[in-house]
């Protein structure tokens, strides 16, 4: 019976710094993962694919806000909804092309994720969507269009928009069946279409939340074997960006926990990270990997054979 890997894939492997989000760097991006997603595959996995959407559902916002005067710019659940069209699309052309001949199928699930409208998310906007401005650009757009920005790392300054908790994905059973039939699946993409309880059902609410949560979530709720959260650089390091930073090989939850405590994983980018795989291992799931695409699966490798110059940061329960 094959094992389950929910992977996560950043909106920023498919968008990198300093591209612009052309359709042709997106597929270029997009083929890359394929490659990654496949040899997960051939290594025996069932993989479901959570990719982020931070960069392209900013980018499509300022498209719909570019074009109000002539078309009705459409809420932010809305545009959330647009990107897993969008990305879908893209990553599932590139893994029909990468596996040929070797999938049984690749299927996209439009997902909407339940979050609660009282979550304090609300309040104090922290996700960081769309390109990065430098800080005379970001405020005079935040002033101009109401925006929330913050600076990004040392990679320049963005907006930021709400980001509740996922506390539930409502197509879980329909993910589940796909899983059982071995297809490669594409879910929750952008964390997810946020909904709320509404008094005709369930309704959007303008958020975009983050794919790292949501994919622990799914992975716990499918009794995924491993939760492998993609990013761009190889490692999980301590005192990263000072002269002293060192790359982590593994962590234990205990450890990962206390290095968080110390503010070693920043809120807009490792933390929710780290916070997930701690999730996922203390709800029951065996391995969290933090690594790029191409280490995902020799991270993942139970032997154990590759060297740690060919794999990511495990996180485990205990050390074995
Ligand atoms: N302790 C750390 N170790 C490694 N990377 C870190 C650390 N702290 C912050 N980062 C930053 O986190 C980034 C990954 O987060 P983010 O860009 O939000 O990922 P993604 O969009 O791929 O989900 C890395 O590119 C790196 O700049
Ligand atoms: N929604 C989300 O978490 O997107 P990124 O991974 O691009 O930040």
């Amino acid at each position: 019976m094959p094992r389950t890997a929910v992977v996560a894939l950043g909106g920023n492997a498919i968008t990198r710094n300093g591209q612009s989000g052309t359709y042709e760097e997106q597929a270029r991006n997009a083929r890359a993962m394929a490659a990654a997603v496949c040899a997960l595959r051939d290594a025996g996995w069932n993989v479901v694919l959570v990719h982020g959407n931070g960069p392209q559902v900013g980018n499509l916002a300022i498209q719909q806000d570019e074009a109000a005067s002539i078309v009705p710019a459409l809420p932010l659940f809305c545009v959330n909804s647009m990107t897993q069209g969008q990305l879908g699309s893209l990553l599932g052309l590139a893994l029909l092309a990468e596996g040929r001949g070797r999938l049984p199928g690749v299927v996209s699930v439009v997902t909407h994720v339940m979050v609660d409208p009282a979550d304090p998310a609300f309040d104090r906007p922290t996700k960081p969507v769309g390109p990065f401005f430098t800080e005379d650009q970001a405020r005079r757009l935040a002033a101009a269009r109401n925006w929330q920005i913050t600076k990004d790392g040392d990679r320049g300054f963005r907006r930021v928009v709400a980001s509740p908790k996922p506390v539930g994905i409502v197509e879980v059973d329909a993910i589940r069946a796909l899983i059982d039939q071995h297809m490669i699946v594409v879910a929750a993409g952008g964390g997810g279409i946020p909904v709320m309880a509404g008094d005709r059902g369930l309704e959007g609410i303008d958020a975009v939340i983050d794919k790292d949560f949501t994919a622990q979530r799914l992975a716990a709720s499918v009794n995924a074997d491993a939760l492998v959260l993609v990013t761009d650089t190889a490692k999980v390091h301590l005192d990263f960006g000072t002269p002293e930073q060192r790359a982590i090989d593994e962590m234990t939850v205990d450890e990962a926990t206390k290095h968080l405590n110390d503010g070693q994983f920043p809120d807009g980018s490792m933390g929710p990270k780290i916070r997930a795989a701690i999730r996922f291992i203390k709800e029951g799931g065996r391995t969290a990997v933090i690594t790029t695409a191409d280490r995902a699966g020799p991270s993942l490798d139970a032997a154990g054979t590759h060297p740690d110059d060919a794999t990511g940061t495990r996180i485990v329960g205990v050390r074995a």
